[in-house]
């Protein structure tokens, strides 16, 4: 059967899909996030998003680790973790996963921890503005909010961090780590949705709340079920505004995703997961997605079960249907 060709809203070239590798797990604690995206290569994702959804792929072929960005010295800066090489890191990625957007194609980010998507949301978020003139929408699926502040965070770890930066609720002076980020990389609080929530810190509950920020919990999923959450979620955003799906592989139940560093019971199933992807798809509006957090050396029985669930939420936010 022949895929149908791909309609997207925002996309100039939607056939075309930019790929950038991150093998970066500098945003917390735990190594082997760098093992994700050869494991999801691997496991056959490149191959399916050619060869069955019939994608054109621009892929340098490299797992980037950013080695030569890494400082030799890194003391902890406002409780910040890494603070140097994170920056450094997500600066490279944000022009990298800009120039893809720039173009007009489709960008896939694979993770790498959380913290990456400072690079990747900064990327598209200037990128659609200079093409569209538009302010894109993000959908933040996670059990966490990442919205800690360097002050709020009891970890440090900056993947607990990102959105805080990406919304300018944490700045920083030119000169210091993040403090590349400008106003035209950002995106607003009011742009973005959460889904699947049901681990946040006390001082992101502060955050969410003063901040009036859109945001389903597991809570929610229960009682309204996830089409009622996707509904409401999608309603909010409009459909007239490009969408940047970031995809924490932990907002699913450990039972699927076990090898992930800061798994937390109570989550979405698989298939919750995949049918949050397919109505992003199907509204014609994604323009990026993240899949992050994999980690392959946790849970040595479950990493294949975390690969192929990771691989199943990719392909189904790139149009993969079940008939
Ligand atoms: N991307 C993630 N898995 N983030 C987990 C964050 C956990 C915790 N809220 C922290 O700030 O440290
Ligand atoms: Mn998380
Ligand atoms: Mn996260």
């Amino acid at each position: 059967m022949d895929a149908p060709t791909i309609q997207n809203k925002f996309l100039s070239k939607p056939n075309e899909l930019g790929l950038v590798a991150v093998g970066f797990s500098g945003g917390q604690c735990k190594p082997g996030t760098e093992a994700a995206p050869m494991a999801l290569i691997e496991s056959g994702l490149v191959d399916q998003l050619k060869d069955d959804l019939k994608y054109s792929l621009y892929y340098d072929g490299k797992v980037h680790a950013y080695g030569e960005l890494m400082p030799d010295d890194d003391p902890d800066y406002r409780n910040m973790k890494k603070p140097r090489a994170v920056s450094a890191v997500t600066k490279q990625l944000s022009s990298q996963v800009y120039e893809h957007a720039r173009d007009g194609r489709f960008v896939l980010t694979l993770g790498g921890d959380h913290s990456i998507a400072i690079g990747t949301i900064s990327g598209t978020a200037k990128a659609i503005r200079e093409r569209l003139g538009r302010e894109m929408a993000v959908i933040w699926v996670d059990a966490h909010a990442d919205i800690n502040t360097p002050e709020t965070s009891d970890s440090g770890n900056i993947h607990g961090m990102p959105v805080s930066f990406l919304t300018g609720l944490a700045k920083e002076s030119e000169d210091k780590p993040f403090g590349w980020l400008k106003e035209e990389q950002r995106i607003s609080v009011s742009k973005l949705v959460y889904i699947g929530l049901r681990d946040v810190d006390r001082g992101e509950k502060k955050i969410l709340r003063d901040n009036g920020v859109k945001a389903f919990s597991m809570h929610d999923v229960d009682r309204h079920g996830i089409g009622k959450v996707m509904d409401m979620a999608l309603g909010w955003i409009g459909r007239d505004t490009p969408i940047h799906l970031s995809f924490d592989v932990d907002a699913l139940d450990p039972m699927w995703a076990p090898s992930t560093g800061t798994p937390v019971r109570g989550g979405l199933t698989l298939r919750e997961g995949d049918f949050i992807a397919e109505c992003v798809h199907e509204t014609g509006s994604l323009v990026a997605l993240d899949l992050v957090e994999v980690n392959p050396s946790l849970e040595e029985h479950g990493a294949q079960e975390t690969v192929r669930a990771g691989c199943s939420i990719v392909r189904c936010a790139l149009g993969d249907t079940l008939l």
